[in-house]
């Protein structure tokens, strides 16, 4: 196993995992714009940074090799001798108003090193940060009271999300919001031009380059032959079915897909908010996705007869197709919170079902969820819990926080 990315099931024992550490993006935060942002509070840094280091070392302490985005990018930016051109293609989408502040910007940003940079670029830039050499109005007088040029990214630790690894490659996803979009420009830096990715055999199946959004969070990598895909807030119908056509069509292993669909609301913004994979056998699940005797909406996606086409089955009953694509005697969903009217949405709105396996049967998860956790250990799950308080704040859970690379196959 050579590939710098291999990942063909969720629950195959961790081998390396892309994390990234949250810096002052997550403090660059106020209520005026934490919401269109995506948070929904504002974590005291040294306290999420003690947090996730212990998240990482829980992960280290696992054997797992873990590396950092915002190293890598860096990495790849000076391998590439491309730092001018990252600038560039980050001020394109960064909204910046007027040429003389692209200019002031750009000087501004490689006037540093590069991993000062990239670390500058992620915590947003501050206006009073930047002087802009212009005797035009439009520079000069640009909106006083916002007060960034360039916007904080404070879901980048979310890792999950602007790329997803399927197999011996991934998708680096044009993200739903403009918030978040920006983010897969590091993984597509680090793919073209860090060593241990850039020619090395990755395939790109989606590129960024699209127009229907996708996310991590809802790509699920079920078996080396099944993905799971939600139809979610963040990832829609049309980009899943792209997927689907060019995993079938080009030399990928998979030959089916199931597209689950999942309520367009914030709290479950990712099939992974309402449903990961635990064991060879057994699911978290949130009750609320379910209708009536656990229905869940799904398309089953195969290759069609035609090339650029997939023949498609609708179902409802998401136990048995799981069990079937698994092919396992028996399946297991565990509800979130036992179920219960409270401790389901309330653990659920921090992430109780969103756990990152580590190998078949063992988990992390977040402390806070103490329903569920226990819930988990009953099922003879092995449970590895995380301090929570600030990691929390930004809505998403272990699975979320974290970007397998490499998983060991499971046996066959
Ligand atoms: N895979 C996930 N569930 N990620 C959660 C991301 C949370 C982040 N605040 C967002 O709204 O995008």
């Amino acid at each position: 196993m050579t590939t710098p990315i291999h990942v063909m099931s969720e629950i195959g024992k961790l081998k390396t995992v892309l994390l990234k550490r949250p810096g002052k993006e997550v403090e660059n935060l106020t209520p005026e714009i934490m919401e269109r942002l995506l948070f929904d509070d504002i974590p005291h840094l040294p306290v999420i940074q003690k947090e996730h280091d212990a998240f990482a070392q829980a992960l280290i302490d696992r054997g797992v090799e873990v590396l950092y985005l915002e190293k890598l990018a860096a990495e790849a930016i000076d391998a590439g001798k491309v730092k001018e051109k990252f600038v560039d293609r980050i001020l394109d989408e960064s909204n910046i108003e007027t040429d003389g502040v692209r200019e002031g910007l750009k000087k501004y940003l490689l006037s540093f090193d590069t991993q000062e940079m990239v670390d500058a670029i992620m915590a947003g830039i501050r206006k009073k940060d930047v002087s802009i050499e212009s005797h035009h109005l439009a520079d000069v007088s640009s909106e006083e009271v916002y007060p960034f040029f360039m916007d904080p990214m404070p879901n980048l630790y979310f890792t999950r999300d602007p790329a997803a690894a399927i197999g011996k490659g991934l998708t680096i996803n044009h993200m739903a919001f403009e918030a978040r979009n920006r983010e897969s420009l590091f993984i597509e830096a680090i793919m073209n031009y860090h060593p241990r990715f850039a020619d090395q055999g990755v395939e790109v199946w989606r590129d960024r380059n699209h127009t229907s959004r996708i996310e991590g969070g809802d790509e699920l990598v079920l078996n080396d032959k099944v993905l799971a895909i939600g139809i979610s807030q963040r990832t829609s119908a049309k980009a899943i079915e792209q997927l689907a056509i060019e995993l079938f069509e080009r030399n990928s292993n998979f030959e089916k897909v199931l597209a689950i669909k999942i309520p367009n609301v914030r709290a479950m913004m990712h099939l992974d908010t309402v449903f990961t994979m635990v064991d060879y056998d057994k699911f978290t699940i949130h009750p609320g996705i379910q209708k009536n005797n656990g229905e869940v909406d799904t398309y089953i996606l195969e290759k069609g007869g035609e090339p650029g086409t997939v023949k498609m089955t609708q179902r409802s009953d998401l136990q048995e197709i799981l069990r079937e694509a698994l092919d396992v005697p028996k399946l297991t969903l565990i509800p979130c919170g036992g179920g219960d009217a409270i401790a389901a949405p309330r653990e659920q709105w921090n992430d109780g079902s969103n756990t990152l396996a580590i190998a078949p049967g063992v988990v992390v998860t977040y402390d806070r969820n103490y329903v569920s956790n226990a819930l988990l250990r009953s099922h003879g799950v092995e449970v590895i819990e995380i301090a929570s308080s600030e990691l929390s704040r930004g809505r998403g859970g272990p699975r979320c926080m974290s970007m397998p690379l490499i998983r060991e196959d499971l046996p066959k």
